[in-house]
């Protein structure tokens, strides 16, 4: 079987005319981090990593040394290749520019250097999530106005998995494709061409400890699977919750499946547990492109037109048919 590494399948999305010489360079670095994390991650207490930073992010939530780690290796990664204009990151408060004196370029990045960080302690499956906008035409200086622009906008959006096997997961608007790290070789190898997510399903993810605090449609939704074959929906369901989005969606990917961060009582302040340019977005995007669906509840989470750059959503994602089902619940209550 001929061998397919991450480089040659983005040269020939760039010849199909799909990536343009900046954006597969600028994939091409991403990768490169993403190695980079993976080995810090897979050291763990052997190199003193675990644990906590001693500081707060933007969120208020307390950094893990490895939130810290993997956002400096993402920055100084992407600062110098020419291919950006600015970054924003989940730990950041404020737009990342490039430094004065390194050439930009006509991208935005956008990443959750590392999800899932409270299962970091616990050797559970984390990730990175990223995302990729078009810096607007006209603008001098990066600011936070620039990367506000809506989900459909991204020109390219994928996640890293530190599972038993590491793993890059990407669209560039042609489908999902999935690349699996051969540690000996150091490269990415083509091992998930076009992944898909079946319409139907029998599984769901929600952290049910928040039952009390969810809306009546998401509370009837999961009563109803949860009374299995002898309820309305006349099957059995089965329940995951990983709790690093990275491994839930990448299941879902996998063997279909629905994935809930809905709005709640705890979270309704914020507007939803998961942010949007960080995790929704880009997640939505590869799930669409995979043939599933992604909305808030109300919404096409793509549509959403973002107000700021730390902005959380609900998230609902997934087997379309359940998704559907859900929205629809959210839109007749
Ligand atoms: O602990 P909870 O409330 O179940 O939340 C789990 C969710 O929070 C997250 O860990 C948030 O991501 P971060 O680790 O990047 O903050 C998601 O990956 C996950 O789906
Ligand atoms: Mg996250
Ligand atoms: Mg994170």
């Amino acid at each position: 079987m001929r061998r397919v590494t991450l480089t040659q399948f983005l040269i020939e999305q760039q010849r199909a005319g799909r990536t343009s010489p900046d954006l597969r360079l600028l994939i091409e670095v991403v990768a490169r981090a993403v190695k980079a994390i993976a080995v810090n991650v897979s050291k763990g207490a052997l190199a003193d990593l675990l644990g906590e930073a001693g500081t707060d992010n933007i969120q208020g939530e307390a950094q893990k040394k490895l939130d810290v780690i993997a956002n400096e290796i993402l920055l100084q990664a992407n600062e110098w290749g020419g291919h950006l204009a600015a970054m924003a990151s989940e730990e950041v408060e404020e737009v990342h520019q490039i430094p004065f004196d390194y050439p930009k370029g006509g991208y935005l990045l956008l990443f959750d250097p590392l999800d899932g960080s409270s299962n970091i302690d616990v050797n559970i499956s984390v990730g990175t999530i990223f995302s990729v906008l078009r810096f607007p035409e006209g603008i001098k200086e990066p600011t936070e106005e620039c990367f506000l622009q809506p989900g459909r906008e991204q020109v390219a959006a994928g996640y890293a998995l530190y599972g038993p096997s590491t793993l890059l997961i990407l669209t560039v608007g042609n489908g999902v494709h999935g690349f699996t790290l051969d540690r000996e070789m150091g490269s990415f190898v083509y091992t998930h061409p076009f992944m898909t997510v079946p319409v139907d399903t029998q599984e769901y993810a929600i952290n049910a400890s928040n039952a009390r605090h969810w809306e009546s449609p998401v509370q009837r939704y999961v009563g109803e699977l949860q009374q299995g074959r002898t309820g309305p929906r006349g099957k059995d369901f089965n329940m995951r919750w990983v709790a690093s989005m990275v491994a839930d969606v990448h299941r879902v990917l996998t063997r279909g499946g629905i994935f809930m961060y809905p709005l709640d009582e705890k979270c309704r302040d914020q507007g939803g547990k998961l942010r949007l340019m960080y995790e929704a977005n880009p997640m939505a995007m590869i799930v669409e492109q995979a043939g599933g669906s992604a909305t808030t509840g109300r919404q096409r989470i793509l549509d959403v037109q973002p107000e700021k750059l730390h902005q959380r959503v609900p998230v609902i994602l997934g087997s379309t048919h359940e998704v559907e089902r859900v929205t629809a619940y959210h839109l007749e209550s």
